[in-house]
């Protein structure tokens, strides 16, 4: 079986974080494993406390982890500290993952920091030239580049800056433009636009986290980029289209569509 593992903070709700990303290699048929760099108290409202985990602890779970499985892509999420950015790149150096996933995780839905403002120039130079591909939405993208994205030709422009910063592959997202939800892939040589339908729904919790595990998923199936890349985008809009109204806020997406309409356990 093929596996992926995640790096990321877990959401006790659910919906983003280390839980979704294990709900989407699940829903991949993709071995999943996981290493927890926070823990947050969170729901569909608000995150309403974080606790770092020790840093010792968090290089022990990934040495833990590739010195007995083989991960065949990895995928990291929320990192909340410079030192913990650090860890988790000096860590995985050693390893050589094949194919390392980041999505750089700053603010949640409601507003709550997840990464530290401090954090910003270690995750730029110290574990972004590592990623095969990132996946910035676009106010990620406004700070990680330092210019405004205002429209897909910014879009461009901003994917250029995110090469001269030594980033192999870039994944910028649209969703937070007021058009379709068209993101924009770029592998260092050629543009591809991968174009979304926006779906008119609140329950979009833990969108990017889900996009991102796809991405890593596919990518330990053995696809190249620009297909993972493709194939997550199809598995987010089905995720969306079908999400779950559950809470009093934004609801999580539905990792499991597909598999639950197949085997007609769909509202029962
Ligand atoms: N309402 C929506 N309808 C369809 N696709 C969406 C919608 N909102 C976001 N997306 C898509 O979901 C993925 C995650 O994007 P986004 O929500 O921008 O990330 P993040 O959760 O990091 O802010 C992207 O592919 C984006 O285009
Ligand atoms: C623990 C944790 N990690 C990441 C996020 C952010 O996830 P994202 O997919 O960007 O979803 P929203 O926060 O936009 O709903 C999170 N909230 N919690």
């Amino acid at each position: 079986m093929k596996t992926a593992l995640t790096i990321a903070g877990s959401d006790s709700g659910g919906g983003a974080g280390i839980q979704a990303d294990l709900k989407t290699f699940a829903a991949h048929s993709v071995y999943g494993m996981s290493v927890i760099t926070a823990i947050t108290a969170q729901n569909t409202v608000e995150v309403r406390s974080v606790q770092n985990i020790d840093e010792q602890i968090i290089q022990d779970q990934i040495e833990a982890v590739f010195d007995d499985l083989k991960v065949d892509a990895v995928k990291i999420g929320m990192l909340s500290s410079p030192s913990i950015v650090t860890t988790v790149a000096e860590t995985l150096a050693k390893y050589q993952p094949n194919h390392i996933v980041l999505d750089p995780v700053m603010v949640s839905k409601g507003g709550h920091r997840l990464l530290a403002e401090d954090a910003i120039s270690a995750l730029k130079e110290e574990l972004m030239p590592l990623a095969d591909i990132i996946t910035p939405n676009i106010p990620e993208a406004e700070i990680l580049t330092e210019q405004k994205i205002l429209n897909e030709l910014d879009m461009k422009s901003a994917c250029i800056s995110f090469k001269k910063l030594g980033v192999k592959s870039v994944l910028l997202k649209g969703g937070h433009l007021s058009t379709d939800p068209n993101d924009l892939f770029y592998d260092g040589e050629n543009f591809y636009w991968v174009k979304g339908k926006r779906v008119h729904t609140k329950n979009t919790h833990g969108t990017g986290c889900t996009l991102s595990s796809a991405i890593a998923a596919n990518l330990a199936k053995g696809n190249t980029l620009l297909t993972s890349v493709q194939l997550a985008k199809a598995y987010i809009e089905v995720a969306i289209e079908h999400s779950l109204d559950l809470g009093n806020g934004h609801g999580p997406t539905n990792h499991f569509y597909e598999l639950y309409k197949r085997a007609h356990l769909m509202n029962q």
